[in-house]
């Protein structure tokens, strides 16, 4: 296994309180495979995943777990040791292209910089590289001279993904890295990331609150909702047989990339606040199959190979999943 998350907790120090983000969410990443982390706006998975990264805001703080990459724990490393691993080991593609790019210096230069700064390449060597690395994601060597602005939103997130594999990192985490992108875009965006990570055999992590871009290109899911995680599996075993009514409504809620058009149903309401998040299984407020064994913590339960899920009625799953297709059963639920 080339990384193994356990029992991660990660909490902000917020004025209103501390933040449990990340409540003891377990996911490994084989060698050279696609793990999609999906769920809404606020589930905690931009925190799950840079903390792969130790870059974090301040007021983050690790709480309890493990972030074991070959055998190493990232959270235990000195600073030092993890700058060692960060663009060479693992390299993070953030939210915006914007984020990775800055604005005010030719893109190739940046390139370059980490080229050299970071993998002590020569100005030549590292010319070449870059020239080499734009050809990858189908960008034309002389556009190394334009600016993040010259750039359409594509061509940015092309020259991020570039940037990300300048040193050739096994793990590329990838963070919503198409969802500012029109529908067309985000296919060839996409498949030109699938096809450099089978060319390159790279591990991936994505995060998308999209599950149909998970359904496109990832080979394992984990699905998080209000800071843990409530199913998780093969992405072809998860999305034929979802187990929790969450990744059910979520699949509902989307259309899927370049598939058939079926009705869309989105989820009602809003995540729980992670301040003071509810007891019991957090998705209950917003679930159609909600029980009165929902007041107590969802049991683990498994519905196939590697795969799991978190909820009190995932044994009647088979049920549930006819019921959860039709739209009116998502009508009216949010009870809180
Ligand atoms: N710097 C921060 N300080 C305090 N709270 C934060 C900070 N960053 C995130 N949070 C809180 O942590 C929770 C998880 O946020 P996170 O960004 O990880 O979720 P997400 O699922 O990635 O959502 P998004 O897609 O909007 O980034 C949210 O409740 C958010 O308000």
């Amino acid at each position: 296994m080339l990384l193994e998350v356990r029992d991660l907790v990660i909490d902000y120090r917020a004025t209103r309180g501390r933040v449990r983000a990340v409540d003891g969410v377990n996911f490994n990443v084989p060698a050279g495979a696609v793990v999609g982390v999906v769920g809404e706006s606020g589930c905690g998975k931009t925190t799950a995943v840079r903390a792969i990264t130790r870059v974090m805001p301040s007021s983050a703080v690790f709480a309890e777990g493990s972030i074991t990459l070959e055998g190493e724990d990232i959270v235990q490393m000195s600073d030092r040791e993890m700058r060692k691993h960060l663009w060479r080991d693992i390299a993070y593609v953030p939210q915006s292209a914007m984020n990775a790019l800055d604005p005010v210096w030719r893109v190739g230069k940046q390139i370059e910089e980490v080229l050299v700064g970071r993998g002590g390449m020569t100005k030549k060597a590292a010319r070449a590289r870059s020239e080499e690395l734009f050809a990858m994601v189908g960008l034309e060597a002389k556009r190394l001279r334009d600016y993040p602005h010259q750039f359409s939103g594509g061509m940015r997130q092309r020259a991020s993904i570039a940037l990300a594999l300048a040193l050739s990192p096994k793990l590329v985490i990838a963070d919503e890295p198409v969802t500012a992108l029109d529908v067309v875009i985000q296919r060839q965006v996409l498949d030109t990331f699938t096809e450099l990570q089978k060319q390159l055999n790279l591990s991936v992590i994505l995060v998308t609150h999209d599950i149909s871009v998970v359904a496109y290109v990832c080979d394992y899911v984990v699905v998080m909702y209000a800071g843990k995680v409530v199913e998780s599996g093969p992405v072809a075993d998860v999305l034929d047989n979802p187990g929790h009514p969450y990744t059910m409504g979520l699949y509902n809620a989307f259309p899927e990339l370049g598939g058939e058009d079926r009705e869309l149903s989105p989820i009602e309401g809003s995540p729980p606040d992670l301040l003071n998040p509810p007891k019991g299984c957090r998705f209950r407020a917003r679930c159609p199959f909600a029980i009165d064994a929902c007041l107590q913590d969802p049991p683990e339960h498994t519905i196939g190979e590697g795969h799991v899920a978190n909820c009190h009625r995932a044994g009647e799953a088979g049920e549930l999943r006819e019921i959860a297709k039709r739209t009116e059963t998502w009508v009216g639920v949010t009870s809180e």
